[in-house]
């Protein structure tokens, strides 16, 4: 199957994604027109989680919560669409935003049999980092829908099912807050599968639009009055939504907000929630809050809260110089970082088009993108990314973009293009440099490039701006895990401990940015509420070493970390129950850069 189609012709196909699937499973070189490149980026990233290919033995996570908005939402479109579907073998899934089944509607005995036996059940993850490639997790994953068939799936045991999973977002806030799935055999596998997913996914963002919306303008509404009332800290919050006054954006740095936010979340969440509630803030400082929950339609619609602080101990400089967002959606105030920040802006403001390099996950589509929305809030801003350039109508697209659309269009990692299509691009971008409207074109790249094709490209981007890699500016770990955790946990009921804080400070990040995202992800799978401990960290973030490891190598590091968690750090015993040497251990805990416990 070319890569940059969406459905498998026929037999042949099937045969040859099968022998492909398994040259990959057993680290063979892959041909890498015969699987699409989205399955074949889901598939290494598959292997990075250590999935088993040739098992699904998943843990039941826990009951599901059907009493929350996306259910209420949702649940009636599903009912809708399985009376449509009329008795027709498709399963229809609805998970939340980590992949967590929710519900699963009945598609008669033998497919449901099927489902139950591969834990495609209410309770489990079908997140990638479970399953492997999958429609849910897949399609989670990449923020985008996504159709699996057959030997796509990364599990044999998925080999006779198709699925098409997509994303839903949060109308008001753009959240992801599930995902709907829709499941038939590998035999019954249509490309309307996916068009009838969209649509459902649609129809519930309108339910949840509707249904949100009254309850939303009330809270608008005291949030307003509230901040005419009163110059201090004023904040708003529900599960989907977060209102902050410039003084609090000012005043309180990432961490703080975090902290308050979670607070307000519990206070809002008890049963009767008190008036007003002291909490000590990680600097020392005491704040007062004042918290009035928010009714709407008879429901909780959220809450508005007031904060002043009590405490005066805390300097008027050091307010000034916390870290806070200084661009929309950004942490960080690393002298490096701030550095490529900067340069980026001058160079938008200056309607120059412009070349981001650095390692990958350092953060380059989230400066462009954060300067366009500070620029031109509202304008168009699309993102192409080069390495699925072979996909069918990748160029169309590009076209579409450079010529017709205006706004920002950013080119993530050029340095993946082929020859030809370095320059087909450069052709476009000669003829984009005359369109009306002129696009504002940024490209970003992880490695530098100085000749070829890549230097006739670069002509057109006067400038290059370098990103720092994480561990140049690790001291901004401490203000991105609030601002993740934020992202990640609704209501932000989850702070880290500082000394759990002390070890990802300490890690070298390899991946970057996107590594700790990646790493706090996989936290909140377990942990939703309360502080993050050093045992919650996974074992990547014992380590210091500066370089990645292969998956291999990966599996015997977090062995040894497990076994010297077990044994307090004693490296002997840790070694013994290895089958290890004592200079075994030792070598490997100096190769891996391993803080061991008792360090
Ligand atoms: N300073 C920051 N503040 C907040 N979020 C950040 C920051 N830097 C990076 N991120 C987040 O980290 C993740 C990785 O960033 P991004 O995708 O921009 O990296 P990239 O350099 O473009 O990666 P790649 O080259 O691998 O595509 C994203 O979720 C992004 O929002």
């Amino acid at each position: 199957m070319p890569p940059g189609s969406t459905f498998p012709d026929e037999i042949s196909d099937t045969e040859q994604l099968a022998k492909t699937r398994e040259q990959f499973l057993t680290a063979e070189a892959v041909d890498p027109n015969q699987v699409r490149d989205a399955i074949l980026a889901s598939w290494w990233r598959s292997r990075r989680w250590n999935v088993a290919a040739d098992r699904i033995d998943l843990t039941y996570l826990r009951d599901p919560d059907l009493d929350t908005p996306l259910s209420r939402s949702a649940l009636p479109v599903l009912r809708h669409l399985r009376e449509h579907l009329d008795g027709q073998p498709i399963s229809i899934i609805l998970t939340d935003p980590a992949g967590l089944v929710l519900t699963r509607m009945d598609a008669g005995r033998d497919l449901d049999t099927h489902l139950d036996r591969v834990n495609l059940s209410p309770g489990f993850s079908y997140a990638e980092e479970f399953v492997g490639t999958n429609g849910i997790g897949t399609a989670l994953e990449g923020g985008r829908p996504m159709q699996v068939f057959g030997h796509e799936h990364y599990a044999e045991h998925l080999e006779d099912l198709a699925c098409a999973g997509v994303p839903i977002h949060h109308p008001i806030s753009g959240k992801t807050v599930g995902a709907v799935d829709l499941t038939c055999w590998r035999k019954d596998a249509d490309p309307l599968l996916l068009i009838l997913a969209k649509t459902t996914a649609g129809q519930i963002q309108q339910a949840l639009l509707t249904d949100s919306g009254i309850r939303e303008l009330e809270l608008l509404q005291e949030y307003l009055r509230t901040c005419r009332r009163t110059a201090g800290i004023v904040f708003a919050l529900n599960n989907d939504v977060v209102m902050m006054n410039d003084n609090a954006r000012q005043v309180l740095d990432p961490a703080e907000q975090s902290v308050l936010l979670a607070q307000a979340a519990e206070t809002l969440a008890s049963r009767t929630p008190t008036a007003s509630v002291v909490v000590e803030l990680p600097s020392g400082v005491k704040a007062r809050m004042y918290c009035r929950p928010v009714r709407g339609e008879g429901r909780l619609a959220g809450g508005v809260v007031h904060v002043k602080l009590s405490s005066p101990s805390r300097p008027r400089t050091e307010i000034a110089s916390a870290p806070r967002m200084f661009m929309p959606g950004l942490v960080g105030s690393g002298a490096l970082w701030l550095r490529g920040c900067h340069q980026v802006q001058a160079v938008y403001d200056a309607g120059e088009w412009l070349a981001v390099e650095g390692e990958p996950g350092v953060g380059k589509l989230a400066v462009i993108r954060a300067v366009h929305q500070q620029r031109r809030p509202g304008v168009h801003f699309a993102v192409l990314d080069a390495a699925a350039a072979g996909r069918h109508g990748w160029l169309a697209e590009a076209r579409r973009e450079l010529l017709d659309a205006g706004g920002t269009l950013v080119i993530q990692h050029v340095d993946k293009l082929s020859r030809g299509r370095l320059r087909t691009l450069s052709r476009l971008l000669e003829e984009a440099r005359a369109a009306v409207p002129q696009p504002w074109v940024a490209v970003t790249l992880s490695q530098r490039h100085d000749g070829g094709e890549m230097a006739g490209l670069l002509r057109f981007f006067p400038s290059t701006v370098e990103l720092p890699p994480l561990r140049h500016h690790v001291e901004d770990v401490q203000a991105l895990v609030p601002f993740f955790l934020s992202r990640l946990v609704t209501g932000g009921s989850l702070v880290c401990s500082p000394e759990a804080m002390q070890l990802l400070v300490r890690s070298s990040w390899p991946g970057n940015t996107e590594q700790l995202f990646a790493v706090l992800r996989r936290i909140v799978q377990h942990r939703r509420s309360g502080a993050i401990l050093p045992a919650d960290l996974p074992p990547e973030c014992r380590t210091v070493s500066r370089r990645l490891l292969s998956p291999l190598e990966a599996m015997e590091r977090d062995a040894i970390v497990r076994s010297l968690i077990d044994w307090d750090g004693n490296k002997i015993k840790a070694a013994g129950s290895l089958g290890m040497s004592r200079a075994t251990i030792y070598r490997k805990i100096h190769e891996y850069g391993i803080v061991t416990p008792a360090n």
